[in-house]
């Protein structure tokens, strides 16, 4: 194991903090015989559910309603991999308010840095005053401060307008090894660093803090977390990421009394740009919605491990160092052909097949044959209606089954089952009266995914027009055994449902080749097409049932139109 000396050329001050605890002690005499770690999270989890404004002003104002908000102040990154840009996602990405204030403007891609523009203090003093001096911002978290003189600008802005916690990420270096700030900005730290709740340096950051000693194992890491320490900040994380000597990424954290090594397995891939920013943000993210500290960290390694692994793959650029994607979004654009072409067409509905499990045990055939079957068939839109299947294997049956409907440009749904829908990246779901309500659904899926709704009235049609549904399906029009104790409504009962419906409407309930024509031939403009089960899957060949039956369902809708 490598030894060192550690040449600290900084003295640790003995500055005490002036912000965040010492407000609060003075408005909540219950924080006082309390340790400095201990008042920071009890005040941090009390914020979660209360909004104290009014600070210094005699006057408290309580309400429910307070969003966690964190303002980053740091450099802009053209290629939005790390910065401003990667501080947004990943606080989007907690579900916290992000404001920024920008400190410099970078021109920097996959490759590296082409340039950098440092933003006059000026302009930095006066983006600070504008958010802080009006919203309620809960952490501020420091990126890129490209000067002195901005270091000093933002403690001069953080003692007029106190936060509860601040975290600095002391950016020195980009991931493409290219400086981003001067030696300078290390007496601008010396000034900073008392006032952090939290300093996260990388291993090369930690090392120029240190004076350049070099870092090479995880007791080096623990004796510099120390010396930072000395500095002020009232805990050290030193991201242990660059450690190629050790197989899995091992941060350090100290809180002052306590070392933790944090470990989580290394993602062997490219897309690293703006992990340090996107960890730190994240920190900043949980400490604003009322997490301890070591909490916090705890999430923030968790979540850049997540995004890491989900992004891996992902090609952006072409230079060696990718950015990630925090938001856990861009791989499904690529794997869901049919969206990318085109959202809900209401048309969709005219041959609906609805599947059923016991059906095909019956017959012998798994959900996949079944499926590709009804589509060759010329079935319009798929529903999963598997209620027996164990988890896993419906997830694995539904994959397979997308594959196929995707082929065919053909939309898949999921009967009831949401978290089925979002594990497979199903089109959208199907839910009844006394399942997951549309709006909640809706929620879940996001504004793209196609939602349906059983209605037998009226009243419950109007709701899932409210709630976001896009289609109802109405039945059971005629009766049938496929569905236990389940009221059949007729014919009227459907053209009462379709006449008040502001959604397209799919009829349901004892349908085959036999009254197809009988439900289309109503008539009814929204009324767009027949879902069906027994008379597709109950059969030997699913096939020929559904092509019969779509040259049957299209004739009748050609006539009445
Ligand atoms: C298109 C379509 N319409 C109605 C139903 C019935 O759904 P639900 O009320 O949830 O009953 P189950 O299918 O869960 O028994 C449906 N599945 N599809
Ligand atoms: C799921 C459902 N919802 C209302 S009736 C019904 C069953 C439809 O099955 P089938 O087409 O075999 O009558």
């Amino acid at each position: 194991m490598a030894s060192c000396t550690f040449v600290n050329s900084w003295h640790s001050p003995q500055v005490a903090p002036i912000l965040g605890f010492k407000q609060v002690r003075i408005l909540t005499p219950l924080f006082s015989d309390l340790d400095r770690k201990n008042q920071r999270h009890v005040f941090l989890n009390m914020q979660h559910s209360q909004c104290v404004s009014g600070i210094g002003s005699g006057t408290t104002q309580i309400s429910d309603a307070k969003i966690p908000h964190v303002l980053t102040v740091a450099g802009s990154d053209s290629g939005a991999g790390a910065g401003i840009q990667a501080d947004l996602k990943a606080c989007a990405s907690r579900h916290v308010f992000c404001s920024t204030v920008i400190t410099a403007v970078t021109a920097q891609n996959t490759v590296g840095v082409q340039g950098v523009e440092i933003l006059p203090d000026d302009v930095v003093a006066e983006q600070l005053k504008s958010v802080l001096s009006d919203m309620h911002v809960d952490v501020v978290k420091t990126g890129m401060l490209p000067s002195l003189s901005v270091v000093k600008v933002l403690c001069q802005s953080l003692r007029k307008f106190p936060v509860k916690a601040i975290v600095v990420d002391p950016v020195m270096v980009s991931t493409s090894a290219d400086v981003l700030v001067g030696p300078s900005v290390l007496a601008g730290f010396r000034e900073l660093f008392p006032m952090a709740d939290i300093v996260t340096p990388n291993i090369k950051e930690a090392s120029v803090l240190l004076g350049d000693v070099p870092l090479k194992s995880v007791s080096d890491m623990r004796r510099a977390a120390k010396l930072i320490h000395d500095m002020g900040p009232r805990n050290v994380l030193i991201k242990g990421g660059d450690l190629h000597a050790s197989l899995d990424a091992i941060d350090v954290f100290f809180d002052g009394e306590e070392f933790y090594e944090l470990c989580s397995s290394r993602v062997k891939t490219c897309n690293t740009h703006g992990t340090g920013c996107t960890l730190a943000s994240c920190i900043a993210a949980e400490l604003a919605k009322g997490s301890s500290m070591l909490s916090a960290v705890k999430v923030a390694k968790r979540f850049i491990e997540t995004a890491l692994d989900y992004s891996k793959d992902l090609v952006i650029g072409n230079g060696p160092q990718g950015p990630f994607d925090p938001l856990l979004a861009l791989k499904n654009i690529n794997r869901s052909s049919y969206r990318q072409e085109r959202l809900f067409n209401p048309n969709d509905l005219l041959v609906y097949a609805v599947t059923d499990s016991n059906m095909n045990k019956k017959w012998g055939r798994s959900i996949a044959e079944a499926v590709k079957a009804a589509v060759e068939g010329g079935a319009t839109i798929i529903q999963l209606r598997e209620k027996d299947a164990e988890t896993r294997e419906f997830i694995e049956s539904a994959k397979a089954c997308l594959k196929i409907c995707h082929s065919y440009g053909v939309p898949l749904l999921i009967n009831d089952r949401i978290d089925v829908a979002l594990a497979c990246d199903a089109d959208g779901v199907h839910v009844g009266q006394s399942d997951m309500p549309a709006r909640l659904a809706r929620r879940l899926l996001g504004p793209e995914k196609i939602i349906g709704v059983s209605c037998k009235t009226p009243e419950q049609a109007e709701q899932a027009w409210i709630n976001g549904a896009d289609y109802i399906g109405c039945g059971g029009v005629y009766p049938t055994s496929t569905k236990a104790n389940n009221r059949t409504i007729g014919l009227d009962g459907l053209m009462e449902v379709c006449k008040a419906s502001k959604l397209p409407v799919v009829a349901i309930g004892g349908i085959g080749l036999s009254n197809a024509h009988d439900v289309m031939e109503l008539g009814l403009p929204n009324l767009k097409g027949v879902a069906v089960v027994s008379a597709l899957f109950d059969r030997e060949c699913i096939l020929t049932e559904t092509r019969n039956l779509h040259s049957v369902v299209s004739g009748a809708a050609l006539s009445v139109n």
